[in-house]
């Protein structure tokens, strides 16, 4: 055989960045490569999350191949990170063997418009996965990439009917778009076993159901001394109630303690404040918890998944789906309202979730097939 005649496989380059985009991977590579044999993949981090606690424990935890390519950017002002990100990602494609035939990008944070931005420059067309979500609020870093990232994909693959909704009335074709599920809540589900094994509960002498998980690092909440003040409040007023399990993220850890509140929450007997969680060690934890409090959009999804009240620290979601459907409430800054859904949970008045269709744990496979069939109608085109 002639190396003329060797056929290559194309390739998708898959990024990842921070947290969030760990959790998902995972689906999305299994996905592409039970389905898409004529397919291979490079896994790409970029290094926006960076440290064991955000980065390596998750790819540890949740089988992730070792990254193909690692690109350092770390952290950073928004466009100063944007930037690096998509740097040194457009020096790969330039300098690399044989550039992919598509980049795949998860979700909504700094690397994944970064790279979809350095993709598009250079005519390799950019696959979204968690397309079209809108919060509609501007002011949120994750938004602007959002919308960005949207303008700039060719395929955009969503977990919730509203991104449809939204990705057409901003002009894009319905062929463009697929809706798949959501591929967090198939890591949910296969590693809900091993997340339980783990027993974080016994470890932290917890009690099945007795117990609030509280996680916040919006800068919406976290980056304004005066509400971060109100909310640290009522935290200590619903750990009266209930124990409140606090995984702090280093953001929020940061801002805790330049406003001198680190300590008094740190030093409350029924606030237990830890560094970031593992995946499975949080898992375990909301998997079992009475009440989930977050500004997550992660945890807002999770907490549907697993049918758990969960009252949402902020005025608007792009996850709608999570509100109409499951089981999460909009408190936004109301502390009020927040302690007043406490009681109502713990008195059973709270509403009833159910678990959106496709979310069933085979999101990866469907985005696999629709990666394939883009790719292939792409080339006979
Ligand atoms: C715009 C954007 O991309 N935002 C995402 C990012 O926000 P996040 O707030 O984590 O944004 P950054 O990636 O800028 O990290 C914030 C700060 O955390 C610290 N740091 C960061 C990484 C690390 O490994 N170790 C460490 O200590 C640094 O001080 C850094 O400045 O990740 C969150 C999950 O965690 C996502 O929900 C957000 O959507």
């Amino acid at each position: 055989m002639t190396p003329s005649q060797i056929q290559t496989k194309d390739i998708v380059a898959c990024v990842v960045g921070a947290r969030p985009n760990f959790v998902k991977m995972g689906p999305i590579l299994r996905g592409i490569a039970a389905t898409s044999p004529n397919l291979q993949t490079r896994l790409i981090h970029t290094g926006q999350h960076y440290d064991d606690a955000m980065s390596d424990s998750f790819f540890r935890q949740l089988g992730l191949p070792k990254p193909d390519v690692y690109l350092s950017v770390g952290s950073g002002r928004q466009g100063e990170q944007t930037a690096k990100i998509l740097d040194s990602y457009e020096r790969w494609l330039l300098e690399c063997e044989q550039p992919p035939a598509a980049t795949l990008v998860v979700g909504d944070v700094n690397s994944t418009v970064g790279c979809a931005l350095a993709s598009v420059k250079l005519g390799i067309p950019v696959i979204h996965v968690e397309a079209g979500l809108r919060s509609f609020d501007r002011t949120m870093p994750e938004e602007i990439n959002r919308v960005v990232t949207d303008a700039i994909s060719e395929l955009l693959l969503v977990s919730e009917p509203s991104g449809r909704e939204n990705l057409l009335k901003e002009g894009k074709s319905n062929e463009s778009i697929r809706l798949c599920g959501n591929v967090m809540i198939d890591v949910l589900r296969s590693q809900l076993d091993a997340a339980t094994a783990l027993d974080p509960l016994s470890k932290m002498g917890l009690t099945k159901n007795q117990y609030v998980v509280w996680t916040m690092h919006r800068p919406s909440n976290v980056d304004d001394p005066e509400l971060l003040h109100q909310l640290c409040e009522s935290m200590i007023q619903i750990a009266e109630r209930l124990p409140v399990v606090f995984p702090v993220h280093p953001r929020t850890r940061n801002r805790l303690e330049a406003i001198g509140l680190w300590q008094t929450l740190e030093s409350s007997p029924s606030i237990l404040a830890t560094a970031p969680l593992s995946y499975h060690e949080l898992l375990g934890l909301t998997s079992n918890a009475k009440i989930i409090i977050t500004d997550s959009g992660g945890l807002q999804e999770e907490a549907t998944a697993l049918e758990i009240p969960c009252l949402t620290l902020r005025e608007n979601t792009e996850r709608p789906i999570t509100v109409d459907e499951g089981t999460s409430v909009l408190v936004g800054h109301d502390v009020g309202l927040l302690v007043t859904l406490v009681d109502d949970v713990i008195e059973n008045r709270f509403k009833q979730g159910k678990c959106p269709q496709l979310w069933d744990g085979s999101a990866g496979r469907r985005v696999g097939s629709e990666v394939a069939a883009f790719l292939a109608a792409r080339k006979e085109s």
